[in-house]
């Protein structure tokens, strides 16, 4: 009975999103969105200024309501009123501290601010995030990085099961973003800990991600894990030439569709184009026309971005 529980129990994704549809007056903001977190992931969730991230959080929390759609997690019905599930959930929007006190000191505040009598939990939580040597030194004296592990602390100070992230890592240099990365992964590794995490910038959030969520207008528009990232970016052909118009030609003629690139190269835009560069350096040297270069680019994260959210680069 007991190993089927926890079968049951472990089996059950850690967030369920179930064709979730906001509205605040006539503006729909979030449309239909439906996505599964599982237990131990780190699922990045991407979206522009306005994409409805914090809207899709703060119906996590509770401190919205759907208009429609319903949102689990750890297989209960999210309510505000569910205080047990409430126990397995921490959050952190900005890393805040008093500034004059020590590390424990502060975390000592946050232990009584949720409520929890076993003062065990300092140390603990000091302990999960590698805080030890730092616990005495007061918070305004720590490193960035150390302030975020701090912040993490806070909202960890429960020993939750799930750790939802509003924009951690907006902003961090990128030592600070590898700090963060460490953070998480040991969280998710060692202790099991589900979390979500968003902010509008793909570069960072592809280091800290298991999986990665865009939402676009509302609606979630692609998943993609991590290590399938590199499979999914748009590989191209970029050629030059001396006589760029008689190469064109060539192009047309054999069925190449192309665009000028702002410095002064053809991209070719046919989809398998770039799997056989030889092909083209082929047929260019026969119709004399020989590329001064051809070289395959791989699209850069921000572009994969743009592409699937159906904007180029430029529009923000
Ligand atoms: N209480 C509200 N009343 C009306 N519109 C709102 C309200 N809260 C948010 N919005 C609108 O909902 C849209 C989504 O906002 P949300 O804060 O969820 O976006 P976001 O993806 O978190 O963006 P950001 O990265 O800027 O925080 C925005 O257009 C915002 O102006």
């Amino acid at each position: 009975m007991r190993i089927l529980s926890e079968r049951k129990k472990s089996s059950t994704p850690a967030i369920q999103i179930d064709g979730v549809h906001k509205k605040f007056g006539d503006y729909t903001i979030l449309n239909n969105l439906s996505l599964e977190v599982s237990r131990g992931e780190i699922f990045g969730f991407l979206g522009l200024n306005g994409a409805g991230k914090t809207t899709t959080i703060k119906m996590l929390l509770a401190m919205l309501k759907p208009t429609s759609g319903k949102l689990y997690m750890l297989g209960e019905k999210v309510d505000a009123g569910n205080s047990t599930l409430w126990s397995k959930v921490g959050y952190l929007e900005e890393a805040t501290f008093y500034p004059d006190l020590t590390v424990t000191e502060n975390l000592d505040i946050a232990r009584r601010m949720q409520g929890l009598a076993d003062k065990d939990a300092v140390h603990q939580v000091i302990y999960k995030l590698g805080l030890e040597p730092h616990q005495k030194k007061k918070a305004k004296h720590l490193s960035l990085g150390n302030k975020q592990r701090l912040g993490l602390a806070k909202a960890m100070i429960h020993n939750p099961e799930i750790l939802i992230l509003d924009e951690p890592i907006n902003g961090l240099d990128p030592a600070g973003v590898a700090e963060i990365r460490n953070m998480l992964y040991n969280l998710a590794t060692n202790f099991g800990v589900t979390v979500f995490i968003s902010s509008h910038l793909l570069e960072e959030l592809s280091k800290v991600s298991t999986r990665i969520g865009i939402i676009h207008g509302g609606r979630l528009v692609q998943e993609v894990a991590m290590d399938k990232l590199e499979q999914s970016l748009q590989k191209n052909l970029v050629v030059n030439g001396l006589n760029k118009p008689a190469l064109k030609k060539v192009l047309e003629e054999h069925g190449y569709t192309f665009e000028d690139t702002p410095d002064g190269y053809i991209k070719l835009t046919n989809e398998h184009a770039a799997d056989h560069p030889e092909r083209l350096a082929e047929l260019l040297v026969q119709r004399n026309q020989p590329p001064t270069s051809l070289r395959v680019v791989t699209e850069d994260l921000e572009g994969y971005f743009l592409r699937t959210i159906g904007m180029t680069r430029g529009i923000k």
